[in-house]
């Protein structure tokens, strides 16, 4: 069964059976249908009410059974912070065109490929970002990761995640969080798939308070979907991969994780449609700052310094009058990892295209190229429709750390600062611009 309930945060509870939720109690003497009873805690159980996540899992067995001993086995192109890489890489802008899609056959474990690491995942601080491929389904095999919760963003082909909790599906436009430590496998729907991925060491993605644009716009609870309960009962060999501490592990077990009939709580998988973002902005003059399109963030203890925001740049109309319209140029003690899901980013009309990404550490200038100067300086000021546009951003407080893999990418910009060269001296002391 799919299906979805609605609401960011919300306390859910869903059965795939009638009466497999214990009724007023958590962990009877003995559950209907012969389930066992599990808690899985995504904060501590001490966490304040208002942060505090938990659900309560009725399964055909305890996930102790699902995992035998451990094996470590290769990551791949998998890295966690923080790990150092020595890339000989000197700082700098960087800009990648998109990677394409291989032709061999990736799962989500081995179709995973680190882009940035930042932080220290022992501390539950930091973050990763990582390029999906994903050309085969996962058969019998299912995953975790001990080391973040994961925010996949579709840029190309649909995704399907078979999860403990019930099925999420996406496409481009769409993105699926799954918290630290949920079970799930993925698979194709209608063709091979390529996504960005925010590995979150830190706290789990909450959404950003609004201050005084008050209780409504950016993005609404309502429109975040929690998949309701649906169950497998499937016997034969099956593998399950745990990413835990930077490492990846394997063990044997002889039937299906996916085995929950209900569930109850406030910790599960949810998916999101960007589109459905209402972005609040400049209605008279200036280029506010970005913060303005966070659709989730991840706090750190310092209040404002998030140890990542995901941002995204949908479409909106431009109308601010005497305003130089794309983003400023700038340097952030934040660092900036962008990637485009489709159409064209203001500030970089040539170059950044879907499936590329860039990256703008911290402190590293950066701005508008020269054409997208030029143009925003001189075009005439009526109200412009940026339409068919989607760009994201995954910024944190921490540098992000540039992986051998991405280093060694022969779709690495090499010339990516020439955008910026054209950039002319237009100092004149008797140049006025008229009020
Ligand atoms: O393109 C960027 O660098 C992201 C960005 C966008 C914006 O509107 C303002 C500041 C900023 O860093
Ligand atoms: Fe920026």
């Amino acid at each position: 069964m799919t299906g979805y309930m609605s609401g960011f945060g919300n306390t859910f509870e869903t059965e795939a059976l009638p009466g497999a939720l214990p009724v007023g109690r958590n962990s009877p003497q003995k559950c209907n249908y012969g389930l066992y009873a599990e808690q899985l805690s995504g904060t501590p159980f001490t966490a304040p009410q208002s942060s505090n996540q938990r659900s309560w899992l009725y399964r055909i067995r305890p996930t102790v059974r699902h995992t035998g001993r451990f094996e470590k086995i290769d990551k791949g192109a998998i890295r966690t912070a923080p790990t150092r890489e020595d890339t000989e890489l000197p700082i700098g802008q960087m800009r990648w065109s998109p990677v394409p899609m291989p032709q061999d056959k990736q799962t989500f474990v081995t179709g995973l490929r680190t882009i940035t690491i930042a932080g220290d995942v022992d501390s539950q601080n930091g973050m990763a970002s990582h390029l999906l491929f994903v050309t085969q389904s996962m058969e019998r095999e299912h995953f975790f990761n001990a080391d973040g919760e994961m925010l996949i963003v579709a840029e190309h082909g649909k995704i399907r995640f078979r999860t403990e909790f019930g099925v999420i599906e996406i496409e481009p436009g769409e993105i699926c969080v799954i918290p630290r430590g949920v079970m799930f496998r993925v698979e194709l729907v209608d063709g091979p798939v390529r996504a960005y991925v925010c590995e979150n060491y830190g706290g789990g993605f909450i959404l950003p308070d609004r201050g005084p644009i008050g209780a409504n716009c950016l993005a609404n609870p309502r429109d975040f979907l929690a998949p309701v309960a649906a169950y497998e009962d499937v016997e034969g060999p099956h593998t399950l991969y745990v990413k835990w501490g930077g490492d990846l592990f394997k063990t044997e077990v002889s039937q299906s994780p996916l085995d929950v009939v209900a569930w109850h709580g406030n910790y599960y998988p949810y998916k999101y449609d960007l589109r459905r973002f209402s972005p609040v902005g400049a209605i008279m003059f200036d280029h506010p700052d970005p913060s303005i399109f966070t659709v989730l963030t991840s706090p750190s203890e310092t209040p404002g310094t998030a140890n990542v925001d995901f941002v995204i740049f949908p479409e909106r109309w431009l109308v601010a009058e005497n305003t130089f319209r794309p983003p400023w140029y700038h340097r952030n003690i934040m660092s900036e990892f962008m990637g485009l899901i489709y159409g064209v980013y203001d500030a970089k009309p040539e170059g950044f295209v879907a499936g590329g990404f860039s990256l703008h550490n911290q402190m590293l200038p950066h701005g508008p190229d020269t054409d997208a100067f030029e143009h925003a300086s001189n075009s005439e000021l009526k109200p412009v429709r940026l339409s068919n546009t989607l760009a994201f951003m995954f910024e944190t407080r921490f540098r992000q750390r540039v992986t051998q893999y991405a280093a060694a990418l022969d779709t690495l910009q090499e010339n990516y600062i020439d955008c910026w060269s054209g950039l002319k001296k237009h100092f004149d002391p008797n140049r006025r611009e008229p009020k």
